[in-house]
């Protein structure tokens, strides 16, 4: 059995980057049933990062044929609709943790307990004195690390706002800044450069996703600012990118990775190159949010991941088993996703 429902979700304001404003979420919420277990998914598509949500639809068209043979490896082989494969490769790993009684992200290879992983605060794009009280709240909020978006003013209006987001937290707060691929070369050199005094923990994607050689070379420049990539990993092969040596850090979104289990393994690959992984989301319903969670938790020494994105939403799909409390969010500890919409 597999049940597909159309959602939208409003946010509670807008979240300003560098490519617009993202103002609503639409998506679909699976449900499957496998080997007597129901198993939650989610499809969050965000063009830029994934699909489009007609492509969306469309690929999820052919889950229920999919599903009544249980041939999921088809299903599964999706790689050009990866928030589509996301909801499938989701409800079908939760439906398999429950069966092995354990939490997903013991189910995605971690053996170990983990109780928390901690996050950082997203601060969307705003003149420098509102960027600075929105960092300072998140600060008195209990996050040590937050970071900015940038790239949509001019570098030195973004370098100004930093400055002084640095000047009100001082320096034992960590900082990040996100551009979502605005800059050209020279005003991404430009950028880390004026940054550079401000010991950011990186920056990420300051050129277009597809500039992989472009962002090796930034590495390679004069200055030490760490870089992160995102956008190109929805553009790229992750071994493209590692064997480039373009960055420093990467941010997976499971979204736009097609799954939980393509995200750890992403992560393994990261880390046998020498390089951070980062889990972050495109801003998703609870369901998908709490699976981007376990794969966090399914990563040794995973660093702050962007996954305090529940404040954005002015409503969800349910109540949120992974609440963000002092910079950190619990990780759910019941078998599977452990997220219960009340109508199982
Ligand atoms: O990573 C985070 O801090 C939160 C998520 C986030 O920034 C984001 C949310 C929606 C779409 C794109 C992005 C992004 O990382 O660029
Ligand atoms: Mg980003």
């Amino acid at each position: 059995m597999i049940d597909i429902e159309p959602y939208h979700l409003d946010l509670a304001r807008p979240l300003s980057t560098a490519r617009g404003e993202i103002e609503e979420r639409e998506g679909f919420l699976v449900r499957i049933e496998y080997a007597d277990q129901v198993g939650l998914g989610e499809a969050a598509p965000l063009p830029g990062w994934t699909e489009s949500l007609d492509a969306c639809r469309e690929a999820l068209k052919y889950a229920p044929e999919l599903a009544r043979d249980e041939d999921w490896g088809v299903a599964l082989g999706e790689t050009s609709a990866p928030a589509a494969r996301h909801a499938l490769a989701l409800a079908l790993a939760d439906a398999r943790a429950k069966l092995n009684n354990t939490p997903l992200y013991r189910y995605l290879g971690n053996e170990r307990l983990v109780r928390r992983v901690p996050v950082n605060a997203t601060v969307g794009d705003a003149d420098a004195e509102t960027t600075a009280r929105r960092v300072t709240e998140a600060v008195e909020n209990g996050f040590e690390c937050v970071k900015i978006k940038v790239g949509a003013r001019s570098v030195a209006e973004d370098t100004d706002r930093l400055r002084r987001v640095r000047e009100v937290v001082g320096d034992e707060v960590a900082l990040r800044a996100d551009a979502n691929g605005a800059w050209d070369r020279e005003q991404a050199e430009q950028a880390l450069e004026a940054v550079e005094p401000l010991d950011l923990e990186y920056v990420e994607q300051p050129m277009p996703a597809e500039e992989v050689a472009a962002h090796a070379g930034l590495r390679n420049g004069g200055n030490e600012v760490p870089i992160a990539l995102d956008e190109s990993l929805a553009e790229r092969p992750v071994t493209d990118l590692l064997a480039a040596e373009a960055a420093d850090y990467l941010v997976l979104k499971p979204m736009a990775l097609g799954g939980p289990d393509r995200a750890r393994n992403v992560a393994r690959q990261a880390r046998q190159a020498g390089v951070t992984p980062v889990l972050s989301t495109t801003v998703d319903g609870v369901v998908a949010r709490t699976a981007a969670v376990h794969v966090a938790a399914a990563i040794p020494e995973i660093p702050a991941c962007g996954l305090a994105t529940a404040d954005w939403l002015a409503d969800d799909l349910g109540p949120d088993p992974a609440p963000v409390a002092d910079g950190r969010i619990e990780v759910p500890q019941d078998k599977g996703l452990g997220v219960d919409l009340g109508d199982e």
